[in-house]
Order: C-alpha cells, then structure tokens, then sequence
C-alpha cells in the first residue's frame, strides 16, 4: 500500500512526459511515395535559395529575409553575423527543422527540398549542430546506429579526428569500447567522424568547432578540407580564422546578407566583414 501511491506517482510523470511528444504538430510525412529521394541525390552539391523567408511564428519579425543565393557544388561558404542575425535559422531551414511560416524554397542539385519526404531526405546531407548528442552506451551505437558500416570504418574514421584515444583503452580490443565522459568539444569531433564515414555532398556545420581549442580547430578545419574537398560546405563561424579560407563569406544581419564575397575583397572593401576582422569581435 505504501509502494503503490509512489509507483503511480512515478508512472504519471511518464505520462506527462509521453504527452508532451505526442502534443508535438508532425512536421509533415516522412516519406513521399510519388517523390522519393533519388539514391545518388544530391550528386553534385548545388544549393540553391530561392526569396527564402522565415519566421518563428505569424506574429514574429522575420528571421530570414528573402533569400536569394546560388552556392556552386564543391563552394565553401563562411557564416558570420552577429548574434541573432539569423545564421541557425539559415541551417535549421535547410534540414526543414522549420516547417510552418516558411516561403519561398531551397534546391538542392535541383530539387525542392519541400517536396521529399523529411525521413528520405534529411540523412542524404551532413550536419555538425551546435550542441551534438551523444547516446548512453557504445561508441557503435553512437557512431553506427543501424549497424551499416565495418569496425574497420569506424577505427579509420575515429583515428583520422584524433577521438581513437578517448576510447577506454581495455575496450580497444573489442572494438565496441565505451567512451568516457567527453566534453562538448569531443562529442563534436565524434559529430565530425560520423560525417567522415557517411561522406555526403552538402555539409553544414554549424558552429562545429565553437567548444574546441584553437589547435584542435585547426586541425578539424584542415580535416575537413581535405576530406571533403569536392563537397559544399556551409560553415557557420563563431572564430574568425575557422571560416578565412573559405571561397566566399556571407555576413548576415537581421536576416538578410549584408555582404558576400570572397574574405579578401571583403577586407579590401573595408565593410561590416572587414570591421570584425578589425575587431576580431567574434
Ligand atoms: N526558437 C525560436 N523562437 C523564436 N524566435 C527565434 C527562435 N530561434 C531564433 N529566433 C529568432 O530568430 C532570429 C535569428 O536567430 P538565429 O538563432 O538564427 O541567429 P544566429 O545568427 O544563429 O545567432 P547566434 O549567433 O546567437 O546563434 C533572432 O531574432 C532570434 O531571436
């Protein structure tokens, strides 16, 4: 009699918690029959935005602004702006993270990206987000959930961003270690070995390496660049020297792209990008 009060208590809490998924709108079908994702797409990475606007409500100003912007296959595309100026929103509106209050559209080699299924679509393009998660238990299961690729993959990828050693060293033999307790700044390197191994055409990392050192950010940018040479890759910065080489630079401001262009004809035009550089206010 004294257990069963306190179970119900306990189960109930469940319940609200099983509520409050199931009150979350579905954000629209998860496959499309008649318009599934084409088993190569997206075969070149050519990302297209087309008058894209956002908010996060119907009473809210708009977060994006009408974007219109062609980025080439292969481009690497710097993001700054200041806080607020709508950089996330940018990458959340290319995974439809958002779905309502959202006009105009996103083309990816092509195809409007509103039209596939968000379950068919959203694993063909790479993501590190600001905060990645990691799971309770294995690497494998946090690198490799559905079991699709060897332990040789893994091994070869964990090596290549330097996390092979974070592994518990008496469960290295096994292959399925456990990985310590890791820092944001390592659960973001493993965020970088699943792109290793799934290798797609369009990357966004937003943020990626805001919570690494300076060396180890170097050394993720320089991993990056070389192992996705041939990939487009929209690079959301928080330090100045993480986005320098990339082909072009889009300063955001208040949702709208306040300058564009490669890093050093922007400095040489002395604007807003050549002010925080001034500044190094980021
Ligand atoms: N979940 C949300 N609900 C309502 N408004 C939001 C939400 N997320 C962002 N916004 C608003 O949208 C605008 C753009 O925000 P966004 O997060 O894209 O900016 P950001 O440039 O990524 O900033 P930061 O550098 O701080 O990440 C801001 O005015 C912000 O207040």
């Amino acid at each position: 009699m004294v257990d069963v009060p306190s179970r119900l208590q306990e189960y109930s809490e469940y319940v609200g918690t099983f509520r409050q998924f199931s009150d979350i709108k579905a954000e629209g079908p998860y496959i499309v029959e008649g318009n599934r994702v084409p088993r190569e797409w997206p075969h070149n990475g050519n990302v297209e935005f087309k008058s894209l606007s956002v908010k996060y409500g119907a009473d809210q100003n708009y977060a994006l602004k009408n974007l219109n912007l062609t980025i080439r296959p292969g481009e690497k595309i710097g993001i700054v702006g200041r806080t607020g100026a709508g950089k996330s929103t940018l990458a959340k509106a290319i995974f439809r993270l958002l779905n309502e209050n959202v006009e105009g559209s996103i083309e990816i080699d092509g195809c409007d990206t509103a039209k596939f299924g968000v379950g068919d679509f959203r694993p063909k393009l790479g993501i590190i987000p600001q905060e990645s998660t990691m799971f309770i238990g294995t690497v494998r299961r946090n690198l490799d959930p559905l079991h699709e690729f060897t332990i040789e993959d893994m091994w070869a990828a964990m090596i290549k961003c330097g996390v092979a050693e974070l592994i518990e060293p008496e469960r290295k033999r096994k292959p399925i270690g456990v990985a310590k307790k890791s820092s944001n700044g390592q659960q973001q390197l493993f965020s970088l070995c699943r792109l290793l191994m799934r290798k797609r055409k369009v990357l966004v990392l937003d943020e990626a390496t805001a919570d690494v050192d300076q060396e180890t950010d170097r050394k993720m940018q320089e991993l990056i660049r070389s192992e996705f040479s041939d990939c487009t890759v929209l690079t959301i910065a928080h330090r100045l020297d993480t986005i320098m080489n990339s082909d072009r630079i889009i300063v955001m401001e208040k949702g709208e792209i306040a300058e564009i262009g490669p890093p050093q004809e922007l400095i040489a035009n002395g604007g807003m990008f050549a002010e925080l550089v001034k500044a190094n206010a980021f």
